[in-house]
């Protein structure tokens, strides 16, 4: 209950004013087979119409209020659960922004949108439900069951016979059906992230022609889905007409010790009719317990899987000392770190290094040496498990995370468009930049020739992660959003790798003109690491070299290696 209880306080006069109107719709139920018994014992066997038409209208207004109740409780548990599952969306949407890198690596997206979509809306049906039924049904039975022991107490023991059977199924059936239900819930999530990925590599499916095998492995989770769905179903199933079956059982042997007790003279006719009456409020409300129970089984599950993405750990969080705009310095002080969950080896091994205001920094070495580690430390995506990171001579822990971040500018080594037009996604960054600065961005960036190509030049649509351009041109793009956030601190982790020779020095340049900014070039081209100020030279996640492209030259082994199969050699 605890995270749902500011939910539930904010709908709080809604919820109650619901519940109350379901409550007293049930006490109208409640009044009518009663009523019913007067018409037909007194109204009825002794042929006064007079009496017929005095508890004829009485009903009519019982029922006329009933209805009233109903449409009040209705529109209210509408308005309440619809209201509770989109503030429900919206936490949970804005608890995936705030995930930890590690948080995030634990969920796959497939199952956070089951959870987004599937597992809300069984929390909303769950709320719904409580307004309309989960208290109405109790308060039907109950009621129910104290009227017709007034009515007859002999008949009442037949009764209570087939309500201790009909809770016995009910206790089994919830005992089978909550692993099962939880298990649908992972099935989906399997499908879901199937087709997430399909989505996502549909190209490489075509070119590679592995529709069958892509197809299969559908069908394998679509199958595994079918069959936890079923036999999550064959529990109520097979529970619903049992259920049924000893509720009718003891309406027949109600009828038949009625009709001795009848023939005794112990009882009338209206009275048997208003038990039998109550019996069928008792089944139809013990079937409602039973879907109460069922929904109740299946929220858990949803609630369960809701839970872990609302309480797993989240980015870090914000600390007093602001960070300071004015210049971006940044140091590494004998930095360590492995990945969580990785293979345990560190990443980053002892590193120190100092890039001052202004200075561009190229950052080379073999694939996989920690380059693009040294970013996401930078941006504190993770914390170095020894040493510290430092933005103006700050450790970045003392930091709000926020600040840190609105102070470092990245184009990733993957670019990520947005659907929207080409002017949003380099604004993305800086919603407030005017159109000048954004036109300035995209220059510099080598975008605006291309972009002022295009059918609506900057106000054209990009598609989703915008493939209506080609690898190149959403580098570019990438790179001028980045610009135009001008943050002291630009990040380029190997973002120029789809431009060709003549284009990437050209963006070089511009990002020249970014005067002031501390720009860290992570790159694999020897020529993007040569106009650098500095060099960090990284192998197997420690530093092999630091210093100027002719003092590396001469003194590390490991840069002359990558110089030579890239340059040296040809000359
Ligand atoms: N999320 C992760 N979890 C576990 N290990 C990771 C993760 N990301 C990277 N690594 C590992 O950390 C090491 C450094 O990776 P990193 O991406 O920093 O290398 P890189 O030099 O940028 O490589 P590349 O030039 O290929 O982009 C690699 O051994 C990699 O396998």
């Amino acid at each position: 209950m605890g995270i749902y209880k500011r939910y539930f306080d904010k709908y709080k006069w809604m919820f109650l004013t619901a519940i109350s109107c379901v409550f007293f719709e049930g006490i109208c139920d409640l009044l009518q087979p009663t009523i019913m018994a007067q018409i037909i014992d007194q109204g009825v066997k002794n042929s006064s119409l007079d009496t017929v038409i005095r508890f004829g209208l009485l009903m009519l207004l019982v029922t006329a209020l009933g209805a009233c109740f109903a449409a009040a409780r209705s529109i209210l548990a509408s308005r309440v659960s619809q209201s509770f599952g989109a503030d429900l969306r919206h936490d949970l949407f804005a608890k995936i922004m705030r995930f930890s890198e590690a948080g995030a690596d634990k969920i796959e997206s497939g199952s956070l949108i089951t959870r987004m979509t599937n597992d809300t809306s069984q929390i909303t049906q769950f709320v719904n439900g409580i307004m309309r039924i989960f208290f109405k049904a109790p308060v039907t039975c109950i009621g129910s069951i104290i009227l017709a022991v007034i009515l007859s107490p002999e008949l009442s023991l037949v009764m209570f016979a087939a309500v201790c059977l009909v809770a016995v199924f009910i206790v089994i059936s919830m005992k089978m059906s909550y692993s099962r239900f939880a298990k649908v819930q992972y099935a989906i999530d399997r499908v879901n992230t199937v087709v997430q990925e399909y989505l996502l590599g549909i190209r490489l499916v075509k070119a590679f022609g592995r529709y069958e095998e892509e197809e299969a492995k559908f069908d394998e989770a679509n199958t595994d889905l079918l069959k936890k769905g079923v036999s999550s179903q064959l529990v109520i199933a097979c529970f619903s007409p049992l259920i049924s079956l000893a509720v009718s059982l003891g309406i027949a042997a109600i009828l038949y010790l009625g009709s001795i007790l009848f023939g005794r003279g112990e009882i009338e006719v209206g009275r048997i009719a208003a038990f039998i009456n109550y019996m069928a409020q008792i089944l139809s409300s013990l079937i409602m317990i039973t879907n109460i129970f069922n929904t109740f089984v299946r929220t858990k599950a949803s609630d369960e899987r809701i839970r872990e993405v609302l309480e797993s750990e989240e980015d870090f969080t914000c600390m007093e000392k602001e960070a300071g705009y004015e210049s971006g310095e940044i140091s590494f002080h004998d930095v360590t770190f492995a990945y969580p969950g990785g293979s345990g080896m560190p990443a980053i091994k002892n590193l120190t290094f100092h890039v001052g205001r202004g200075e561009t920094l190229a950052i080379i070495g073999p694939t996989g040496s920690g380059k693009s580690t040294v970013a996401l430390l930078c941006l504190r995506f993770y914390d170095a498990a020894e040493g510290k990171v430092c933005l103006n001579g700050t450790d970045i822990r003392q930091m709000d995370c926020r600040t840190l971040r609105e102070n470092i500018s990245i184009a990733p080594q993957k670019s990520m468009l947005f659907t929207g037009t080409v002017f949003e996604n380099i604004a993305w960054g800086n919603p407030d930049a005017m159109e000048e600065e954004i036109r300035q961005a995209a220059r510099a960036a080598q975008a605006d020739e291309f972009i002022r190509k295009m059918p609506d030049q900057y106000e054209s649509i990009l598609g989703q992660g915008g493939v209506n351009l080609s690898g190149g041109q959403k580098q570019r793009i990438s790179i001028a959003r980045a610009l135009a956030k001008k943050a002291p601190v630009l990040i380029l982790d190997d973002c120029t790798s789809a431009l060709d020779a003549v284009t990437e020095a050209k963006v070089r340049q511009g990002l020249r003109a970014a005067d002031g900014k501390t720009v860290i070039m992570i790159t694999q081209r020897i020529g993007t690491a040569m106009a650098a100020d500095r060099i960090l030279v990284l192998d197997n996640g420690e530093k092999a070299g630091f210093g100027s492209h002719d003092e590396l030259l001469a003194s590390c082994e490991v840069y002359r290696g990558i110089f030579d199969s890239q340059i040296g050699m040809e000359g």
